[in-house]
């Protein structure tokens, strides 16, 4: 019977890639791989002046410094190409590999990444778990396809008194049950 892990999201069944891995006998952290190539820019890159103008709401500030700030200082959803399934009463826990800001600038800004168990083939993207990250480091970091990027924690979790449970499904991520 399975209990919990990981596979492969479908459109990527033929992609080689892999699935995530514990490196060492008693390890806590499967580590992820990225699905393909990706450059994360350097927060850095951005043009400060024009930051500065722009989050005192200076103007003229033009679509293009606009389309620029986006681009630059949004994290990026790193794609593994990987869902996991586990336990209702479990949850799969994403956290930066210690060496991503050491050696490559690299930071999680959502601290740690909370995968719910029903995520899981979720209508929208079928449970494709993404790592959010930002590049503070001062050069673009350029990450290959089957580099190992983060890692994820099996746990379990508690509820409190009183909690009923919730009947709502899930549909989706990164904002689904809404922004408030
Ligand atoms: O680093 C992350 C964090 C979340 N997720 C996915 C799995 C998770 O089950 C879902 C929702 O995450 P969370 O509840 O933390 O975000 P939210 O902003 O509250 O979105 P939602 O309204 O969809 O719950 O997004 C990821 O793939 N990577
Ligand atoms: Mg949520």
């Amino acid at each position: 019977m399975s209990t919990r892990g990981f596979e492969i999201v479908s459109a990527y069944a033929d992609a080689g890639l892999q699935l995530p891995q514990r490196q060492t006998q008693n390890a806590a952290g499967y580590d992820f791989f990225a699905r393909e190539d990706f450059v994360l820019k350097s927060i850095w890159r951005y043009d400060f002046i024009r930051l500065f103008r722009l989050i005192k709401n200076e103007h003229p500030l033009t679509a293009e410094d606009m389309r620029r700030a986006g681009a630059i200082l949004k994290p990026l959803l790193v794609p593994t190409g990987v869902k996991a399934y586990m336990q209702p009463n479990e949850v799969l826990i994403l956290a930066n590999r210690s060496s991503n800001p050491l050696k490559r600038g690299l930071v999680i800004p959502n601290g740690i990444g909370v995968i719910d168990a029903d995520y899981y083939n979720n209508p929208d993207n079928e449970g494709e778990i993404f790592i959010q990250m930002v590049n503070f480091g001062p050069r673009d970091v350029v990450i290959a396809k089957g580099e190992r990027i983060g890692q994820g924690l099996f746990m379990p979790y508690l509820l409190a008194d009183g909690d009923q449970g919730n009947a709502n499904a899930r549909t989706s991520g990164f904002g689904s049950t809404g922004v408030k």
